[in-house]
């Protein structure tokens, strides 16, 4: 049989936005993977987060964005351990878990440049795939193994939008509408 492709979007997601979605649509029919699952971090282990949002508010906010794909689903294994989420430990969790799924790592040229950073870089290479997609002001070259897979430039980030949010500048079109009226209703990023 056939082993499953799945598409692995890794981030924190704070909220997710549109550059998110094009990504995971860009490659899911580039690659004709059969699935990407957006997986939500527990704690990144490079950043600190100080937006003030919850877990629950950022699976919240990532149900809605893809809920209208039944390509699109949300892997929560990250979810179940406290810590930072080294995805060496959460991809041999899932392998291990999943040994009929072969999974593509999707990352940002942000995350591309970053690689060489990554706990257990060297291991991890041998266990997924890693797709690179374009993003502006970052450089998509790697020593590492990397397919790139070109994608319509977007300059847009989570940051761009809590910034935005705290000086009430509009986010329309930025995120889906669902995922800004959560964003409104429960007052999030406001200061
Ligand atoms: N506009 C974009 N273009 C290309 N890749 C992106 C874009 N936005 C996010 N990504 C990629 O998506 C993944 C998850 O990103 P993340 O959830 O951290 O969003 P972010 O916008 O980078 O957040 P923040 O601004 O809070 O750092 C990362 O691999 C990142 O590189
Ligand atoms: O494992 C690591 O060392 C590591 C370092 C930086 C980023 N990552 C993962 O890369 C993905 C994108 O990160 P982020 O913070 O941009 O959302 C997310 O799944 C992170 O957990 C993983």
């Amino acid at each position: 049989m056939e082993k499953q492709r799945i598409g692995i979007l890794g981030g924190t997601f704070d909220p997710p936005h549109l550059g998110h979605l094009v990504i995971a649509n860009e490659v899911l029919h580039t690659l004709k993977l059969d699935q990407i699952a957006f997986m939500p971090n527990q704690e990144p282990p490079h950043k600190a987060r100080k937006s003030g949002t919850t877990e629950s508010d950022r699976l919240q906010m990532l149900e809605l964005a893809i809920k209208d794909n039944p390509n699109f689903a949300i892997e929560k294994i990250e979810l179940e351990r406290q810590g930072k989420s080294f995805s060496l430990d959460t991809m041999k969790l899932l392998k291990d878990r999943n040994p009929g799924v072969e999974y593509y790592f999707i990352i940002g040229a942000d995350m591309v440049e970053y690689l060489a950073n990554w706990h257990g870089i060297d291991e991890l290479i041998n266990i997924v795939s890693f797709i690179g997609v374009n993003r502006p002001k970052y450089e998509l070259e790697s020593p590492y193994p990397v397919q790139y897979i070109e994608i319509p430039q977007m300059d847009i980030s989570s940051t761009l939008i809590r910034e935005r949010c705290k000086k009430s500048i509009s986010i329309k079109y930025l995120l889906p509408d669902n995922v800004i009226r959560y964003i409104e209703e429960n007052g999030l990023y406001e200061s």
